[in-house]
């Protein structure tokens, strides 16, 4: 029994990892979109669902799935996450006329093609790591039959590491301080980076065709690039200043980002000291035998945003 006043604060409900695996045919070179989906709905007229039991605007969860699965087959845009995303969603607005919300993640696992005896195979991949590609989008009614959306991109779990070219000094010493100042360090990390797009609200009828001016997968393969090639090369005086290049440079390359986000666990590996058998030298300019650490890391995070004056248009 409820003794104090209480509401209903939030809601939002759906389907949680739904899979599906779309096939490309259409050449002779076959692709694949191995993805991950959720699908969440909300709105006023699912506030009864919660505080009266009544079903009457529920539109069963796997009624979503099952549309999940329908639209991927009508679909031209599956290998576009943000397109995609932006499809189901309308859906929702579109066919229930008291859904105010939908919410829609995608996340795209990696299925490589193979190379054999030299060449792409048409249709056979394999999985290259555990990194994913991913969409968060929100679509929402606004005034006048507009319809508005929060889009959210991100690369999650790319794991790298060099082997110089990484350096750590004019830290903080004081009597906590044990770690050593070092010009020559091995980097590692698995790169969360997360952009965040500007997209003007539109009419409902031309959301779509709005949104795919946006070269949504080039921008995807760029902040890959950028962010690879700015740990490679970038002399590193420490995670979080490599961090704030990556992210400054993917910001400049494209108008259409204006917020890029980065959260880099610092993977630390220590020069094992290996003095005890015959004085062996394995310490500083003599290492090369490492052990890595699991835990714990360091955890560098930040947002970086385009200033107002050079804010981003379409
Ligand atoms: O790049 C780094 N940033 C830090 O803040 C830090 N702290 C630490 O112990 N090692 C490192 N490395």
């Amino acid at each position: 029994m409820v003794s104090v006043n209480v509401y209903l604060d939030k809601q939002e409900y759906g389907k949680d990892k739904v899979r599906l695996l779309k096939v490309h045919r259409d050449s002779k070179v076959h692709r694949v979109d191995d993805l991950t989906i959720r699908c969440l709905l909300s709105g006023s007229s699912f506030t009864t669902s919660y505080t009266e039991a009544s079903n009457k605007a529920v539109v069963a969860t796997d009624s979503i799935k099952n549309t999940c699965y329908v639209l991927a087959k009508s679909s031209k845009v599956v290998d576009t996450l943000e397109l995609f995303a932006a499809e189901l969603g309308n859906h929702f607005l579109d066919t229930y006329n008291w859904v105010e919300g939908a919410h829609v993640t995608i996340i795209r696992h990696r299925w490589a093609r193979m190379n054999i005896d030299g060449k792409p195979h048409t249709h056979s991949f394999w999985r290259d790591g555990e990194e994913t590609r991913q969409t968060d989008l929100f679509v929402k009614r606004a005034a006048g039959g507009r319809r508005t959306v929060e889009l959210k991109s991100a690369i999650d779990g790319l794991l790298v590491l060099k082997t110089t070219g990484s350096s750590f000094e004019d830290f903080v010493r004081d009597e906590y301080t044990t770690l050593a100042e070092t010009k020559d360090r091995i980097l590692s990390t698995c790169v969360d980076a997360q952009w965040e797009f500007n997209i003007p609200s539109a009419p409902t009828e031309n959301l779509l065709s709005t949104m795919a001016q946006i070269p949504f997968n080039k921008i995807y393969e760029s902040v890959r690039e950028v962010t690879c090639k700015t740990f490679a090369e970038d002399e590193s005086a420490s995670v979080q200043a490599t961090l704030y290049k990556m992210a400054a440079q993917s910001i400049s390359n494209w108008r259409s980002l204006n917020r890029v986000s980065y959260a880099l666990p610092n993977r630390h590996f220590f020069a094992v000291d290996l003095s005890y058998f015959k004085g062996t030298k394995n310490l500083a300019e003599h290492a090369d035998v490492y052990q890595p650490l699991t835990d714990p890391s360091g955890l560098i995070t930040a947002t970086v945003a385009r200033s107002p004056d050079t804010s981003a248009r379409l």
